[in-house]
């Protein structure tokens, strides 16, 4: 069996990886706040532990690993975002509003990680269906002398819990010097923090013991992988900006809940995806979602291959240069796919397995730059069964690959592959004339140059609506134009087109 090394962020070194049961190997991973799109930042996580995912299927078996990922539809920016809404006269109760919000945004969600090749986890809890599971917890952690009530609030007392700060390498006074609690007349230390709060009349709420209200943010969490995957289980992960406080308090709540369990044995942590220097977030408004990529004619693989391209444990940037490049070499995989059986000279059709060393790559703590590396080498050496089954387990469909990219067309700068026997092959396959798209695609371009400078689009639009209509994606963007066939392509009615 492949052995598994990964970085644990609590001993801070890279450990041999051992489920506690190989037959039911358990990962949580902190999912989305889903009040908005997400952002390709939240998209890194994502990618990441989707990775993790199909190593670990691929070497326990596929039915003997469950990946959790909740959704945090229970959340004050939720509420701020219905009630902005209600404010503005949209119809419906607040709670309807909010149910609105959740559902929309996790459609949202599923759509856009669907589009980067992620698999949907096993299981994706909302927190709003565990609630009554929260308030047991809650209650076992103030009977247990963890936790106490002041007018409606819980708070969790961390100094009642000494390996507070462990998972970070902190102490407490440590923690309070540099981080920014919010302290309030009922906490007894400045560090405690919320567990459970009231809500009034206008907010969602639900009753508990100490009124109605609604649970913090990090119960939901302890709460949820308890239920799902028990008191201990093998990995958590999250994004680092998760590691204080959040993991911090999840570890706090669940070991003083369930005492002499290990929560999770191994903390991995994504490092973050920057904007010049600085973390992609929401509150600094400093991002793009992953559905304006989309819409901007960036497919989702090759999102995902930029994220590869980067350790997961290294911060990152999205670059032009590196989505350039990422398209390139998917484009020129996707040609050798598409090519005619009979050119390809060393074929290894029964090699379904990815070979060891890709393999190897993967289980040394994600290392996916050496396992991009490697398929760049299986694509040279012409080697068409390493290289399916190399992209089909970092996440990609070799049989979608090569109709999104071995297109009948190419953009300007990688023209060479229009003449080339491989994209004649494929034109064949879908039959159509290459030198007709070839024509066509010339034409866009030039029309677009003259619209430019006349600022009149009638004909480019004309051009493009019947390009369009004959099922072709039309990709327009500085680098050129690029016409692929969608999933609605008809040949006839683009060799009528003149
Ligand atoms: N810039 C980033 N790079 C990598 N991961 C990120 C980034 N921003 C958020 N994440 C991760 O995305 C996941 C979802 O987080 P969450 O929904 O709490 O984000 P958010 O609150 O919408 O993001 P923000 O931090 O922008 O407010 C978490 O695992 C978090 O660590
Ligand atoms: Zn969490």
């Amino acid at each position: 069996m492949t052995a598994i090394r990964l970085y644990n962020t609590r001993s801070r070194s890279k450990e041999g990886f051992t489920p506690f049961d190989p037959l039911d190997v358990r990962l949580y991973v902190c999912g989305p706040t889903v009040y908005d799109r997400a952002h390709l930042g939240n998209a890194r996580p994502v990618v990441v532990f989707d990775t993790l995912f199909r190593l670990l299927r691929h070497v326990y078996g596929d039915g003997h690993v469950r990946y959790v990922r909740n959704f945090t539809d229970a959340d004050d920016k939720i509420n701020a975002t219905a009630l902005a809404r209600h404010e503005a006269g949209a119809e419906g109760t607040l709670e309807e509003l909010i149910h609105q919000r959740t559902e929309e945004t996790i459609g949202w969600y599923h759509a856009d990680m669907d589009a980067l090749g992620a698999l949907r986890p096993t299981q994706e809890p909302r927190a709003t269906e565990y609630i009554g599971e929260m308030i047991a917890m809650i209650q076992g952690l103030i009977d247990k002398g963890h936790a106490y009530e002041v007018s409606g609030h819980v708070l969790f007392d961390v100094r009642s819990y000494p390996d507070y700060g462990r998972l970070s390498g902190r102490s407490v006074d440590d923690m309070i010097a540099g981080a920014r609690v919010e302290v309030a007349p009922y906490k007894h230390d400045a560090m405690d923090f919320v567990l459970w709060k009231p809500s009034d009349a206008s907010l969602p709420g639900w009753e508990s013991p100490w009124g109605r209200g609604r649970p913090g943010w990090h119960i939901e969490c302890s709460a949820m992988s308890f239920e799902l995957l028990g008191a201990s289980f093998d990995i958590h992960g999250g994004g680092i900006d998760l590691q204080f406080p959040h993991h911090e308090n999840e570890i706090a709540q669940s070991c003083c809940a369930h005492p002499g369990s290990d929560f999770a044995r191994v903390w991995m942590h994504n490092e973050m995806l920057l904007v010049e220097g600085k973390k992609m977030s929401k509150s600094l408004g400093n991002f793009f979602t992953v559905r304006e990529l989309l819409e901007q004619g960036v497919p989702g693989e090759v999102i995902r291959y930029v994220m590869l391209m980067t350790h997961y444990r290294k911060p990152m940037d999205w670059t032009e240069k590196k989505r350039d490049e990422a398209e390139a070499m998917l484009r020129k995989i996707a040609q050798f796919l598409a090519m005619d059986p009979m050119q390809k000279p060393w074929m290894d059709r029964q090699g379904a397995h990815p070979p060891k060393e890709f393999v190897d790559a993967l289980a040394n703590d994600l290392n996916t730059s050496l396992a991009l590396t490697l398929l760049s080498k299986y694509l040279k050496d012409q080697n068409e069964g390493a290289l399916t089954a190399a992209l089909k387990l970092l996440g990609f469909d070799p049989a979608s690959l090569r109709e999104r990219f071995s297109g009948f067309i190419a953009t300007s700068a990688t023209n060479e592959f229009v003449s080339g026997s491989h994209t004649m092959t494929f034109c064949e396959g879908h039959g159509v004339d290459a030198n007709h798209v070839s024509e066509l695609r010339a034409r866009l371009s030039a029309l677009r140059d003259q619209a430019m400078a006349t600022k009149d689009f009638a004909s480019v639009d004309a051009l493009k609506a019947a390009l369009i209509e004959a099922g072709v994606e039309v990709r327009m963007s500085k680098a050129g134009v690029e016409l692929v066939p969608g999933p609605g392509f008809d040949a006839a009615k683009l060799g009528a087109l003149r």
